[in-house]
């Protein structure tokens, strides 16, 4: 691939055209916002106005209802030879573009499974798909361009490919991604009118389990209308347990011994479930979820703190996994977890300590 179109350069489009970009690929943006253009320009994306010749591969980053008709657009103008999307649900995206008389053979649906609750091209990060699925949805018609193009923007951006057809992909996610989303908004909305004594407590559990549910409202609408059969027989599913969960409680906090028993066993039933599936997520690269170990450090909130932290790590050879922190505000400092190789976290604490990071045992 030399050259590309990303249309739509919010988080996605731009994180997409900052890796092609930072990979020698010619990239031009394109935006019905003409802000988002100039901005995704500003951070070294791309450059903004026509391509003079039709791009290898057009990227669609819009909102899931404009893609089909969109595609149908871009073919008609000859934006690209072929075309990609990067859609949260596919059936409706290739109905619609064969709906409206899209050439299906010079198309193929995409989806990266990686994201941010926030949205624009300042959320972006060219780094965004490194080592995250992205799934591609050839049809029976997909011609080997279309396929070899998106491949190369999947491997361009770090990401894995998998390919799938599009109602397996569209139950997939409505168990990962979609019934998800709903039931952390659900566990968020909860907090709108709560007590400010309560919510003032929060703790990490609450955060990483509601994260989600900053995205952009009208995106999830969209991406939720366009599931909804699917993620609703996954809710489906949630009400059943939760309904068991209810009467498990109301059985353990009653005055009848049995019946307590029966619902202590029914709900450690429940969180065993819950530990089997969680370890069944995948970690970094699709691998087996990792165990990492956490080393604690306390820094203080100045500018470049974090980075001074990571680079102190690095300087004594440990690799960081992930990392979480938890800024409180209000306060002058933040507490950061770097989760690291159980086998080198006593030596990170250690080294670090030495070096004058407080480091919480
Ligand atoms: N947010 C995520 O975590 C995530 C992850 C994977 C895939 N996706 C998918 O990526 C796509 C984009 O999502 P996003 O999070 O980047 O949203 P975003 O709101 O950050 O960006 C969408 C951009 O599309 C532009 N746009 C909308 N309609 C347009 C039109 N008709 N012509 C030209 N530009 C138009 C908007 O102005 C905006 O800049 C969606 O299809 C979404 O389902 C999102
Ligand atoms: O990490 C996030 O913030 C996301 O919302 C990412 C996420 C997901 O559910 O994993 C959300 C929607 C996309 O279609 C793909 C990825």
């Amino acid at each position: 691939m030399r050259s590309a179109l990303v249309v739509g350069t919010g988080l996605i489009g731009t994180s997409i055209a900052l890796a092609l970009s930072r990979r020698g690929i010619e990239v031009y943006l394109r935006d019905a916002d003409e802000s988002a253009v100039r901005t995704a320009a500003s951070l070294g994306a791309g450059r903004t106005g026509q391509p003079p010749q039709a791009v290898d591969l057009g990227i669609l980053a819009v909102p899931p209802a404009r893609i089909g008709v969109m595609l149908a657009e871009a073919q008609r103008e000859d934006w690209a030879r072929v075309y990609t999307d990067v859609g949260s649900v596919k059936a409706l995206v290739h109905g619609a573009a064969e709906d409206a008389g899209a050439d299906l053979s010079r198309f193929i649906g995409g989806h990266p499974l990686a994201g941010r609750e926030r949205s624009g091209p300042l959320a972006a990060r060219a780094d965004l798909f490194e080592g995250r699925p992205w799934v591609l949805t050839p049809g029976p018609t997909t011609s080997r361009d279309a396929l070899n193009q998106a491949l190369e923007l999947v491997s361009l951006c770090g990401a894995v490919p998998v390919v799938m057809d599009t109602d397996e992909h569209d139950h997939a996610v409505a168990l990962i991604s979609h019934a998800p989303h709903l039931v952390a908004a659900l566990m968020a909305a909860r907090l709108e009118n709560a007590r400010e004594e309560s919510v003032r407590i929060s703790g990490t559990g609450i955060r990483d389990l509601t994260r989600i549910a900053g995205g952009a409202p009208e995106l999830w609408e969209d991406i939720l209308s366009a599931n909804a059969p699917a993620i609703a027989e996954v809710l489906a599913a949630y009400a059943e347990d939760l309904r068991a969960a209810v009467d498990a409680l109301h059985a353990v906090g009653g005055d009848d011994a049995e019946a307590a028993k029966r619902g202590a066993a029914d709900l450690a039933d429940l969180l065993r479930r819950g530990n089997t599936g969680h370890a069944r997520i995948p970690g970094k690269h699709g691998a087996a979820p990792a165990s990492y170990t956490g080393v604690p450090v306390l820094i203080s909130d100045r500018p470049g703190e974090l980075a001074r932290l990571f680079a102190a790590a690095g300087s004594v050879g440990v690799n960081i996994e992930d990392v979480r922190i938890d800024h409180s505000p209000g306060r002058e400092a933040g507490l950061v977890e770097l989760m690291v190789d159980p086998t080198v976290a006593d030596r990170l604490a250690t080294d670090l300590a030495a070096a004058g990071w407080t480091v919480q045992s």
